[in-house]
C-alpha cells in the first residue's frame, strides 16, 4: 500500500527545495568524537508501518541500543513522536532516553525526568467529532492522546476526501493545527510540533553546543528537519525520495539500525574518551 499524504510540512511551509535533487546521499557516520545531538522519529524510522498502530514489531535489541545510544552521547539524545510517550512505552518499554510526544505536546527533557505538558489538552468534544465521523464511515480507528487526536484511513482511501473536509472543519472552529501523516490525520493543540520539541532540546544544558541530526520518514518530519537546518545541523530522511528539508537519506528502518550501530560501535565509552583525554 502507498502512503499517500500531503507536500506540506505542518507548518505549511513549502518543504526546500521543491525543484531540488532527486536524490539524497547516506548520512556520514555519527560524529562521535565531536558533539552530536541525534534525534528520532519512531514509526517508520526505527520500526516499519504496520496495518495497525499496536501491530508494529519491536525489534529485540532496539531498547538496548537506543539507551546505550543516550548514554554514549551523554544525554545528547531523543525520541520526538508522534504517538503518546504512554502508547510509545507501551511498545518499547521504558528506555533511559529523552521523548517529546504527541507532536511536541509533551517532553520529558531527560531519560529520569518528569514528563511537562507544553500544550493544553484537547478537548473532549474534538475527540467525540471524529468518534462520530469513524462511526459514519465504517469503524475508522481514532486514537486520543493528551495533547492531539488521530484518525487513521489506512486501507480506506476512499472516506479520505469526507475526512479532510471533517477534520479541516474542526480545525478551523476549533483552532487547532492539522498535521496529514501516513494514512493519518492528526489534530494537535497549536503552539507544537516536532520543530517545536528539537528547538526546546536545545536550549537544554545537555544539549549546549550540539550539532543536531535528526532521522524521520513523513511529512510531519520536515518541522524537525527544518529544527536542525536552523541549528547547524541536518535531517535524514527515511524511506523513498521526496521533496524535503532532509540533507541526506537512507533507504529503510533496516538502514536505520544498521547506521545506528555503526555509531555506536564507533563511539568510545564515556570513561575510555576520559582516559583517551588524559593521556
Ligand atoms: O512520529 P512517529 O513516531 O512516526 O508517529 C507518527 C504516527 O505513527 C503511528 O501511525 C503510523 O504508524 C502506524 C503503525 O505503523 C500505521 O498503522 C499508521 O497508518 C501510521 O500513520 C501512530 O499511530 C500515530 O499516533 C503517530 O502520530
Amino acid at each position: 500500500m502507498t502512503d499517500t499524504h500531503t507536500s506540506l510540512g505542518s507548518a505549511g511551509r513549502a518543504m526546500a527545495p521543491p525543484d531540488g535533487p532527486d536524490h539524497l546521499p547516506p548520512p556520514p557516520p555519527l560524529n562521535v568524537r565531536g558533539q552530536a545531538a541525534l534525534f528520532l522519529d519512531f514509526d517508520g524510522t526505527l520500526v516499519e508501518i504496520a496495518e495497525h498502530p499496536d501491530a508494529v514489531v519491536v525489534a529485540p535489541h532496539l531498547p538496548e541500543l537506543l539507551t546505550a545510544l543516550s548514554r554514549r552521547l551523554q544525554g545528547r539524545m531523543a525520541l520526538v513522536t508522534g504517538r503518546s510517550i504512554a502508547a510509545l512505552e507501551g511498545l518499547l518499554g521504558r528506555v533511559e532516553v529523552a521523548v517529546a510526544g504527541s507532536h511536541g505536546g509533551e517532553f520529558r527533557p531527560a531519560a529520569h525526568a518528569g514528563i511537562e505538558a507544553l500544550a493544553a489538552p484537547l478537548p473532549l468534544d474534538v475527540v467525540a467529532a471524529l468518534q462520530d465521523f469513524a462511526a459514519a464511515h465504517g469503524g475508522l480507528l481514532v486514537e486520543p492522546k493528551p495533547f492531539s487526536a488521530a484518525i487513521h484511513y489506512r486501507g480506506r482511501p476512499e472516506v479520505l476526501e469526507a475526512l479532510l473536509t471533517c477534520t479541516q472543519g474542526l480545525a478551523s472552529a476549533k483552532g487547532l493545527g492539522l498535521k496529514h501523516g501516513k494514512q493519518v490525520i492528526e489534530l494537535t493543540m497549536p503552539g507544537s510540533d516536532k520543530g517545536s520539541a528539537v528547538a526546546r532540546f536545545l536550549t537544554l544544558p545537555a544539549f549546549a553546543g550540539a550539532t543536531p541530526v535528526f532521522l524521520g520518514d513523513d511529512v510531519t518530519d520536515e518541522d524537525a528537519f527544518h529544527a536542525v537546518r536552523a541549528a547547524g545541523g541536518h535531517g535524514v530522511l527515511v524511506g523513498a525520495m521526496r521533496p524535503t528539508a532532509a540533507a541526506f537519506r537512507l533507504p529503510d528502518v533496516a538502514a536505520v539500525h544498521a547506521w545506528l550501530e555503526e555509531g555506536l560501535g564507533a563511539m568510545a565509552a564515556p570513561a575510555e574518551t576520559d582516559r583517551e583525554n588524559r593521556a
